[in-house]
């Protein structure tokens, strides 16, 4: 068997707005293996976004197709998920309930989702909010819930799309270390959008960096660097420096939107 989850050829993907079509992807070419994580970075508009949503089979590419574990994927798998930006959460259902969500249609009994549910949301610092209600949340909170049903289904192909984004830079930190324990120990493979370079490196085997305007990944930087990495040392200033002169040559201004 290949060891590659994710198998991307000759992907195209345009959008008809106002009647001019924008083509967004363009011929990306890109195998993931089994158990890798890839952050995917590039300026607000260039379509990594779009990359996440056609590989979970949310969008339907024009032309190229994206084999996971070596099926045509044409539509969202049980096998995989996706961490949306806005969260996804259900109004009308408790914190718990809403992490219950996605073991519904499991052979899990009520108290073994119950139990499940828990313990991810003790491993992102909520348990003690269980019984609320999402608008009784903060953004961050609401963010940390998310990542908490999406864990809890444990799937083989994790998409997260800016997934720590509302949280403060301690929490940011910590759930970017659960996240690394997890993969660990599930050897899940992980695609990442994100507008925080640091993030990308301290996470990623692989940055992907799409290109500005022409819709293809413009460059790919290998972080062959062990895990769990530290973010003061000459490794990361290293990669920093490398993905950011990459920025100012993909851009005539570069971008503010990009954390360091
Ligand atoms: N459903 C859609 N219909 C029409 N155009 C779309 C649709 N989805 C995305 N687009 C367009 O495709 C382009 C890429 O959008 P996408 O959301 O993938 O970018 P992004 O790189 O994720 O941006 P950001 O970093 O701001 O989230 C944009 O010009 C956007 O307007």
């Amino acid at each position: 068997m290949s060891d590659h989850a994710i198998q991307i050829r000759n992907l195209t993907k345009s959008f008809l707005n106002k009647g001019t079509k924008d083509e967004v992807l363009k011929n990306i070419n890109v195998d993931i293996e089994r158990g890798e994580t890839i952050a995917v970075i590039g300026q607000s508009g260039c379509g990594k976004s779009t990359l996440l949503n056609v590989i979970g089979g949310f969008e339907t590419p024009d032309n190229g197709s994206v084999l996971f574990e070596g099926e045509k994927v044409s539509s969202p798998s049980r096998r995989s998920v996706m961490l949306f930006q806005n969260y996804g959460l259900l109004p009308w259902r408790s914190v718990q309930k809403n992490v219950e969500l996605g073991l519904e249609d499991t052979n899990l009994s009520s108290a073994e989702r119950k139990e499940k549910a828990l313990h991810y949301l003790q491993m992102v610092g909520l348990e003690d909010k269980w019984d609320r209600f999402p608008h009784q949340l903060s953004g961050g909170m609401q963010q940390r819930v998310a990542i908490a049903r999406a864990l809890a289904i444990e799937p083989e192909l994790l998409l997260m799309d800016e997934p720590f984004g509302a949280l403060d830079t301690f929490n940011r930190y910590y759930l970017q270390d659960e996240l690394l324990k997890i993969q660990k120990e599930s050897n899940t493979t992980i695609i990442l959008v994100t507008h925080d370079i640091d993030e990308a490196i301290y996470l990623a085997d692989r940055v992907f960096i799409m290109s500005t305007n022409s819709g293809d990944i413009q460059r790919e930087v290998v972080i062959n660097a062990y895990k769990p990495r530290d973010r003061s040392g000459r490794d990361f200033q290293y990669f920093r420096k490398l993905i950011l002169e990459e920025f100012q040559l993909s851009s005539a201004t570069p971008s503010l939107e990009y954390n360091i």
